[in-house]
């Protein structure tokens, strides 16, 4: 499985620089792509035609509009957008999408409907015919896919930057979403690339406490890092079960859930490593640099942070922690989420145990930070047990660091105290 995933972000890289350099070729090969796709995909899924039977000359007009028109003119017309709205800021993004929808997309639909009429021999006459019939449909179903997209719920100025809180339907949870992205002043002009952490929070939190917390602003701002920070768990579906505090809401343990019912929707571990890390990605992408990718979190949210890198070498090129929870698998917390959402088989457990899965890391060096307050309750009562993972680490030869802080407990409190110290560690390592 490493291998596949290293091997997929190479292919990533290799793209990057070819779109880098060739950027209308790449666009036009990828429209044409897309748009053949799509009319075979229609052709078989939704007109029920067998690969057989399917018209491939019409799969061809396609991939020819999209390689010789729909790929170069979204070139430019990105690179306008680009050049006269800006590309990072506090309502940019909702700017683009509003000229966008309401400039190109009207326009380019039309020109498509005519393309496609053209190449497949229709006179004039039945293509104004099937533009009057479809134009406005299928505007239509284009405007409630992107208002689909992101929404900005809130967006406030601090130490130069923004907090923003977006929420968006994931496909992963099948609910709405909210979670925060902090731009700092660095990202306004929109023209240099910084590096991401993403922050996974602990049990109970929303993507609220963290942002409103722990003050990790103003060193986010002095190191140049956006940081993303998404929910807990799904929201708004009712299990019944689902409000234990540990277990259910806001407990989603960053694990992809596999038994009834929790595994239609406690998808978390997909969530944060694909879907949000993907989007992320895409919607920040002259903002983000999709090499310098940490991650951090506390608690539950630290045990996130540890297994999404030892599962998915590569994918973070630094990652900490505050008082995570090391060993699910033995500590009461871990072991009432992982037979609630994985079954009794413990062979499975081992699969989303930082402890367990450190043993057989194989992936790019990575040295783990942990901080843990010695007056942590949680700590004392062995739900975390850092010590466990320290171990684990020093058998195979993978560095780690464990600072045990005398009298600091589990709260933001502490959080707050370290924050500065595990942003510039990320710092150090994603600015190398
Ligand atoms: N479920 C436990 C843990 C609650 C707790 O301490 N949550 C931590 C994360 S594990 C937290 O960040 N709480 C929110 C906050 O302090 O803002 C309890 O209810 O005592």
């Amino acid at each position: 499985m490493h291998v596949s995933i290293m091997k997929a972000r190479e292919v990533f890289q290799v793209y990057q620089r070819l779109l880098n350099r060739r950027p209308y070729l790449v666009q036009a090969i990828q429209t044409g792509t897309l748009m053949g796709a799509g009319d075979l995909i229609s052709q078989t899924l939704i007109e029920k035609k067998s690969l057989k039977e399917a018209d491939y000359s019409r799969t061809l007009k396609f991939s020819s509009i999209g390689f010789c028109f729909g790929g170069p003119a979204l070139r430019v017309w990105y690179g306008l957008l680009n050049r006269h709205v800006g590309s990072s800021g506090k309502t940019v993004a909702l700017k683009k999408v509003f000229i966008d929808q309401a400039v190109f997309a009207p326009t380019f639909l039309i020109f498509l409907l005519m393309s496609v009429g053209t190449l497949q021999g229709k006179t004039w006459d039945s293509i104004k015919d099937d533009i009057s019939s479809n134009y406005l449909d299928i505007l239509k179903t284009n405007y409630y896919r992107t208002m689909d997209a992101l929404e900005l719920v809130s967006s406030n100025k601090i130490f130069g930057g923004f907090q923003n809180v977006y929420s968006h339907e994931s496909s992963e949870l099948k609910c709405k979403m909210n979670f925060s992205v902090y731009l700092p002043p660095q990202a306004e002009r929109g023209d240099i690339k910084l590096p991401v952490v993403f922050y996974l929070s602990g049990l109970t939190c929303s993507e609220q406490n963290f942002i409103t917390k722990s003050g990790f602003q103003r060193y986010a701002a002095e190191h140049g890092i956006i940081v993303v920070g998404p929910d807990t768990s799904p929201r708004g579906i009712k299990i019944p079960g689902d409000d234990k505090g540990d277990f259910g809401v806001a407990a989603g343990f960053y694990l992809d859930a596999t038994k009834d019912p929790w595994s239609n929707n406690y998808r978390m571990g997909s969530y944060v490593n694909k879907e949000l890390y993907d989007l992320i990605l895409n919607a920040f992408e002259n903002v983000a640099d999709a090499n310098k990718i940490g991650i951090m979190g506390h608690s539950m949210g630290g045990h996130g942070a540890l297994i999404s890198t030892l599962r998915n070498p590569g994918q973070y090129k630094s990652v900490s922690a505050f008082a995570p929870i090391c060993n699910p698998s033995a500590c009461p917390w871990g072991e009432n989420a992982f037979s609630g959402y994985l079954g009794e088989d413990k062979s499975k457990w081992a699969e989303w145990d930082a402890t367990e899965l450190v043993k057989k890391y194989d992936g790019p060096p990575l040295t783990l930070l942990l901080d843990q307050g010695a007056a942590d309750n949680f700590y004392i009562k062995k739900q975390l047990l850092p010590e466990n993972l320290v171990e684990a680490c020093r058998s195979v030869g993978v560095p780690v660091i464990l600072n045990l802080r005398e009298g600091y407990d589990h709260s933001y409190y502490f959080i707050s105290t370290f924050i500065g110290e595990h942003l510039g560690f990320h710092a150090k390592i994603l600015k190398a």
